[in-house]
C-alpha cells in the first residue's frame, strides 16, 4: 500500500498542478469523501509491442524488471492499494497486449477506464506516431470527457540527454495536442516510476472526490453521525412520542 500526502504530489506535479485541491483536501480532513474508498478505478495501459508497458506496472507493483521480453497475451492485470490524504483508494491496472493479433481481445478490456495511459518507446519515433491510433481505440469504447489521458515515454536509460531532449520536443506537442499529461520514465532504473504512478493514483482519487461533492450537493456524504451511551437512551421504545399532527 502507498501512501500519499499533500506534500508528495507537489515533488510529482511536474506539469499541471501543484496541489490537491482544496475542496478535496477539507473533504478528506471532514472524512466527506463518500463512496469514494470503497472504489476501484480502472487503468489502461496501452502502446505499441515491447514499448515496456508490462516492465512499467512490474517496476511499480513488484519492483523489478526483467530484460527479457515476454509478449503479453491479452491483457493482465495487477492490483494497487494507496492511501490518499488519509482515504484509502485503489487503481487496478490493466496491462494490454500490442502485438496486432492481440489486439482483438485486448480492446475488448479497455471499456470503463477511468484513466488510459499511452505508452510509446523514447527510442522509437514509430512508437510515439502510433499514440493517436492507440488513444482512438481506447476512446472508442469510453466517455472520452471522462477519460484522464497520460502519454508515457518509456526506456529513458537507453537514449542520450541529447536524443532524449528531440524527440521530447515532439512528445510534448502531442500531448499538449490530445491533452495528455506527458512523463518519462525508465523501468530499468526505476527513474520517474513511482512519481507517475502516484499521480495517476492522486489525480484519479481527486475527480472522484469531487465527482462525488458535486452528486451529493449540499447533501452531507460520509460524515459521520456518533451514537454513543449519553446522546440518548437508544433501547427505550420509541413508541413512547407518536408524532401527532393534529396536537
Ligand atoms: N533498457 C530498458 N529496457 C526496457 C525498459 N522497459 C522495458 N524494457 C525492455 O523492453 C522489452 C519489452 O518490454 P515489455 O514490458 O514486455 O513490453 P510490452 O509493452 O509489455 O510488450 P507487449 O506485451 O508485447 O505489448 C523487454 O525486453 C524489456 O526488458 C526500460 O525502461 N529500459
Ligand atoms: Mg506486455
Amino acid at each position: 500500500e502507498s501512501k500519499i500526502t499533500a506534500g508528495q504530489l507537489k515533488d510529482a506535479a511536474l506539469h499541471i498542478k501543484e496541489d490537491f485541491n482544496n475542496k478535496v483536501k477539507t473533504a478528506c480532513q471532514e472524512q466527506r469523501t463518500g463512496t469514494v474508498g470503497f472504489k476501484i478505478s480502472k487503468v489502461i495501459v496501452v502502446g505499441d509491442l515491447a514499448v515496456g508497458k508490462t516492465c512499467l506496472i512490474n517496476r511499480f507493483c513488484k519492483d523489478a524488471f526483467d530484460k527479457n521480453y515476454k509478449a503479453t497475451i491479452g491483457v493482465d492485470f495487477e492490483m494497487e492499494r494507496f492511501e490518499v490524504l488519509g482515504v484509502p483508494f485503489s487503481l487496478q491496472l490493466w496491462d494490454t497486449a500490442g502485438q496486432e493479433r492481440f489486439k482483438c481481445i485486448a480492446s475488448t478490456y479497455y471499456r470503463g477506464a477511468q484513466v488510459v495511459i499511452i505508452t510509446f518507446d523514447v527510442n522509437d519515433i514509430a512508437s510515439l506516431g502510433h499514440v493517436r491510433q492507440w488513444l482512438e481505440d481506447a476512446l472508442k469504447e469510453n466517455d472520452p470527457t471522462a477519460v484522464q489521458l497520460f502519454l508515457v515515454g518509456t526506456k529513458k536509460d537507453l537514449s542520450s540527454p541529447a536524443q532524449y531532449s528531440q524527440i521530447e520536443q515532439d512528445a510534448l506537442k502531442l500531448a499538449q495536442e490530445i491533452r495528455a499529461e506527458y512523463w518519462a520514465v525508465s523501468s530499468l532504473t526505476g527513474e520517474n516510476v513511482k512519481e507517475f504512478f502516484f499521480r495517476v493514483a492522486s489525480l484519479a482519487f481527486e475527480t472522484n472526490v469531487l465527482a462525488e461533492l458535486e452528486k451529493s450537493g449540499s447533501r452531507q456524504i460520509g460524515g459521520i453521525v456518533r451514537i454513543n451511551s449519553t446522546s440518548n437512551n437508544v433501547y427505550a421504545s420509541s413508541k413512547k412520542k407518536q408524532p401527532n399532527c393534529c396536537q
